[in-house]
């Protein structure tokens, strides 16, 4: 096997593992498929799982014939895997990764994607630096690095100190993947391809923004690295629900560059409020799964939070005011994304007593499964009399058998085409980390453990403490409640 001219090795760390499995193999296999993949790209495969090439091959056949629709690129695609065991805290590992990077012929083009625990981070730059592996002496050498870029904000730094000693920003690639969904992009395109929503956009209309993540599986056989590394503000929360947050809050960027759209958000996760910690029971709020505990790989006693909530305010002219609520939760009744807008209330109730005139208008957008929008409106109910009632327009985005590209699809081939629009800056991720790290360290060092909520339930009941004293409730789906209500 050899690599051309413009082709590459696409080396992946942590290829045995639960995200290459669901998500950067398939969507590799999907590329290939759609002739994104230059005829000689090879995909190599590292972990400490005893595979050959032969026995990698067939393990990854096997998985994707499961994930995938379609199998007539199948043999193609596996002629291009190959794998490498070893431990990446052992320098001989990338000793044999140099050589096998020799053999291949692959000199010009490497992409190494860190798919790993993030504690192994640094010691695999060094690694691969230490055998000559990061030098672009002819082509160009990349790094993707999974989220949570570092552990708290002080492990990130350090991570950053090291990438930076062997690499130039130009070679990093942060990924998050929530960044790369189609439906998370449509949250500009909506907003700056539209006037509609401009005027409104602002404290002076909206009463509060909503950001749920919430899944139906537990740690999904990941509980020792969840357990450890993980818990839902940090998994979630810091990366893929504050670069929603910062989407639909940014100012309009001057341009669609990488710069200009980082300048942007980033300005909006440097003007998020420090959660005051000495409040923190009304700010935050963390939960377990009934039955986590009992999963292996959990420590016993871990206040590892499996659900969490957090209230947050954007401190700046726009936004003053306006509560952003973020909840995400494993083992919750319905896997769903989406972002629920709630606008204030008309100024005077005309139709008082004659329906629906007093209920709020909402936007609402679905991120998955649905990728929908919809606006929650008050109408007259047809016939004689003056009654009012809600109803909803739907701007929904996707047709029936339109196929729905998956986040690392277009992401993984960015990093190809060396495009960085949809990859995060060193100052995006430090600021999100200046958010809930005050949160994760408070939650630390209390000795209570986390609240508990039932499996398949929408979390701990506690989680509308947020809210405070006001009228609010979370929104669990895009239907909408009082449509029905209306029309009765
Ligand atoms: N899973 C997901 O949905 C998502 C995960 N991520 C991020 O991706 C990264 C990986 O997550 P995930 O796949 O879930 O984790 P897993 O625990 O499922 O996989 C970890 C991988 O790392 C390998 N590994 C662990 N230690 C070593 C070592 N010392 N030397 C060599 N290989 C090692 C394991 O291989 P082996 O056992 O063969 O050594 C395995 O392939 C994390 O940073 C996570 O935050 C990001 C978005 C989504
Ligand atoms: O980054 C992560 O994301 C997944 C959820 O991703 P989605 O695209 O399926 O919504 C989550 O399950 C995982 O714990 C987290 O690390």
């Amino acid at each position: 096997m050899t690599c051309g001219n413009i082709s590459h090795a696409y080396v992946i760390f942590g290829a045995t593992g639960n995200l290459a499995t669901h998500k950067l193999l398939p969507a590799l296999y999907q590329l290939h498929c759609q002739g994104q993949l230059a005829a000689d790209v090879e995909i190599l495969g590292c972990g400490r799982s005893p595979f050959t090439q032969a026995t990698w091959q067939a393990e990854v056949r096997a998985k994707l014939v499961g994930l995938v629709e379609g199998d007539a690129h199948l043999d193609g695609f596996i002629q291009r895997l190959d794998y490498l065991a070893g431990s990446l805290t052992d320098p001989g590992f990338y000793q044999a990764l140099h050589t096998w990077v020799g053999d291949n012929g692959c000199e010009n083009n490497v992409i190494f994607y860190l798919s790993v625990s993030p504690d192994l981070y640094v010691g695999v730059t060094d690694g691969l630096a230490n055998v000559g592996l990061l030098q672009e002496t002819s082509g160009w050498r990349r790094m993707v690095i999974e989220k949570p870029f570092g552990y708290d904000l002080p492990s990130a730094q350090a991570l950053q100190r090291s990438l930076e000693q062997h690499l130039k920003e130009e070679q990093i690639y942060r990924i998050d993947h929530y960044v790369g969904k189609a439906s998370v992009q449509n949250l500009l395109v909506l907003r700056f391809a539209n006037v509609i929503l401009e005027p409104l956009w602002n404290r002076h209309y909206i009463d509060h923004v909503q950001i749920t993540h919430s899944e139906t599986v537990g740690v999904d056989g990941r509980a020792s690295y969840y357990d450890r590394s993980g818990g839902a503000m940090r998994d979630m929360i810091q990366s893929h629900l504050l670069q929603v947050l910062a989407l639909l809050a940014m100012e309009p960027p001057v341009s669609q560059t990488a710069e200009a759209l980082r300048d942007e958000k980033v300005k909006v996760l440097k003007s998020i409020r420090p959660v005051d910690v000495s409040q923190l029971a009304t700010h935050a709020v963390r939960a377990q799964y009934a039955g986590y505990q009992q999963e292996e790989g959990v420590t016993a006693g871990s206040h590892t939070e499996t659900y969490a909530a957090l209230q947050l305010y954007v401190d700046n002219w726009r936004w003053q005011g306006v509560p952003f609520y973020l909840r995400t939760g494993k083992g919750l009744a319905e896997k769903r994304s989406m972002v629920s807008v709630c606008f204030k209330p008309a100024p005077v109730s005309l139709f008082q007593g004659q329906g629906a005139s007093a209920l709020p208008n909402w936007l609402m957008i679905g991120i998955q499964p649905e990728d929908a929008v919809r606006m929650e409106i008050t109408a007259k109910v047809p016939g004689l009399e003056m009654r009012t009632r809600q109803i909803t327009m739907d701007a929904s985005v996707s047709s029936p058998g339109e196929r729905k590209a998956e986040a690392y699809e277009e992401l993984l081939l960015d990093v190809i085409k060396g495009d960085r629009a949809l990859f995060l800056r060193y100052d995006e991720v430090t600021a999100a980390w200046q958010v809930v790290d005050p949160v994760m360290q408070a939650w630390s060092l209390d000795e209570h453990p986390p609240l508990q909520y039932p499996l398949g339930s929408w979390g701990p009941k506690a989680a509308e403490r947020v809210f405070g004293d006001s009228l609010r409730v979370w929104r669990h789906s895009l239907a909408c409640n009082n449509c029905l209500a209306g029309k009765a």
